[in-house]
C-alpha cells in the first residue's frame, strides 16, 4: 500500500517537509493569516506571508510557533494539516509516518502539544526529535554510537548547542540569539553609526551580502538605502564588510559563549571525542561567513558547516524514522 514517511521542521521561520524517495518537497513561511471576527483561516504558508501587513483590520497573519515551540495549539494543528495534505499530494491510501522535529529546550507539554498536533494532522505513527540530534543524522553523522559529537544548529530565532551520543543530547543549552539578531544588530549600527534608518529584510540582505564574523582576506561592499534621520530624507550610501563585522561583534560572541558553555559541561571522554572529530554547524544563520572560524579559533576545534546547511534538519528528520525501527529491530533481535 502506499504510505510516506515523513520529516516535518517546524521552525519559527519556515516549516520544511521531507518525504522519503522524494527529498524536501515543501518550504513555506510558518504563518497563518486567520479571519479575527470568524476564526475562520484565509491563508497559510507563502500566501499568509504575503497578507502581512496588507489585510484589512479583521484579517490577522500570525506565526502560531514561537522559538519552535507552539503558541497557538488550534492553529499549529490547522497548519499542520495542511502542509501534511500538500507535501503528500492526494494519492495516498495509507495514513504516513510522521517525525517532527522541536528544539532541545522544549518542555514535556510542548513536546505532547506538538504530539498530539501531528495525530489529528492525520499521522499513523508520530515521533519526536530533538532538532540537534535530527540536524545531526542530516548532516550524515552516525549517532547510534557511544561517540561524542557537537552540532550548533543557528535557526531564524535559536541556537541550539548540543553534544549527542548513542542517539540523544548529553549536554546542550538553547540561546535566543540567531540569524534574525543579526539582522537586528545591522539596523542598530546604521542607525548609531550612520543615522540611517533601514528595514530588517534590508539588514538581511547586508549580512547575506557582505556581513562576516571574522576578518576576509579582502573587504567587499555594498550600497545601501535607507532613510537619513537627521533630515527625513531617502539616503544611499556604501557599507563595507570590515564595518558589518563589527556590527556582527556582540550577537557572534553570544554564540561562541554558548559553545564555551556546553563544552564545559561535557563530560570528558565525550569533549575528547569532540575535539577529535570537530564540530559541525547547521541552519541559516551558520551561512553567516566566518562564524566557523570565529568558533574555530576561540574553541581550539576544528569547525564546519554542513553541506545544504539550511535543509538537514528536515532530512535528519525523515531519516530518524528508519533509525527508530532499526532500533526496534536491534531490540527484538
Ligand atoms: N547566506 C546566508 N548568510 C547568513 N544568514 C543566512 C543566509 N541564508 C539564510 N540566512 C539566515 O538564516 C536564518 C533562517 O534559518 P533557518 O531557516 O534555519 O531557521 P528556522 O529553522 O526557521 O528557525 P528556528 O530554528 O529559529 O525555528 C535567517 O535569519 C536568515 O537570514
Amino acid at each position: 500500500m502506499l504510505s510516506y514517511d515523513i520529516g516535518i521542521d517546524l521552525g519559527t521561520a519556515s516549516i520544511l517537509v521531507y518525504i522519503k524517495g522524494k527529498g524536501i518537497v515543501l518550504k513555506e513561511p510558518s504563518v497563518v493569516a486567520f479571519d479575527r471576527d470568524t476564526n475562520e483561516i484565509k491563508e497559510i504558508g507563502e500566501e499568509a506571508r504575503k497578507m502581512i501587513g496588507r489585510t484589512p483590520g479583521n484579517i490577522v497573519a500570525i506565526r502560531p510557533l514561537r522559538q519552535g515551540v507552539i503558541s497557538d495549539y488550534d492553529i499549529t494543528e490547522k497548519m499542520l494539516k495542511y502542509f501534511i495534505k500538500k507535501a503528500m499530494g492526494k494519492k495516498t491510501l495509507r495514513k504516513p509516518r510522521i517525525s517532527v522535529c522541536i528544539p532541545s529546550g522544549a518542555t514535556e507539554v510542548e513536546k505532547k502539544a506538538v504530539e498530539d498536533a501531528t495525530y489529528q494532522a492525520g499521522a499513523r505513527e508520530v515521533s519526536i526529535i530533538e532538532e540537534p540530534v535530527a540536524a545531526a543524522i542530516g548532516a550524515g553523522i552516525d549517532i547510534s554510537k557511544a561517540c561524542g559529537n557537537m552540532i550548533v544548529d543557528i535557526g531564524g530565532g535559536t541556537s541550539d548547542v548540543a553534544v549527542i551520543s548513542l542517539g540523544g543530547t548529553v549536554v546542550s543549552t538553547s540561546v535566543k540569539i540567531a540569524g534574525d539578531d543579526f539582522d537586528e544588530a545591522i539596523v542598530r549600527y546604521m542607525r548609531k553609526k550612520h543615522n540611517l534608518l533601514i528595514g530588517e529584510r534590508t539588514a538581511e540582505e547586508i549580512k547575506i551580502a557582505i556581513g562576516s564574523a571574522y576578518p576576509r582576506p579582502e573587504m567587499t561592499t555594498m550600497d545601501v538605502r535607507g532613510r537619513n534621520l537627521v533630515t527625513g530624507l531617502p539616503k544611499t550610501m556604501t557599507v563595507t564588510s570590515d564595518e558589518m563585522m563589527d556590527a556582527l561583534k556582540e550577537p557572534a560572541m553570544h554564540i561562541v559563549e554558548a559553545v564555551h558553555n556546553v563544552l564545559e559541561r561535557t563530560p570528558p571522554e565525550l569533549a575528547a571525542d569532540v575535539y577529535e572529530r570537530g564540530i559541525v554547524m547547521t541552519g541559516g544563520g551558520s551561512l553567516l561567513r566566518g562564524l566557523d572560524e570565529l568558533i574555530e579559533e576561540k574553541t581550539g576545534i576544528n569547525t564546519m558547516v554542513a553541506e545544504d546547511a539550511m535543509t538537514v534538519v528536515a532530512t535528519g528528520t525523515g531519516k530518524f524514522i528508519e533509525f527508530i525501527h532499526d532500533k526496534k529491530k536491534d531490540e527484538y533481535k
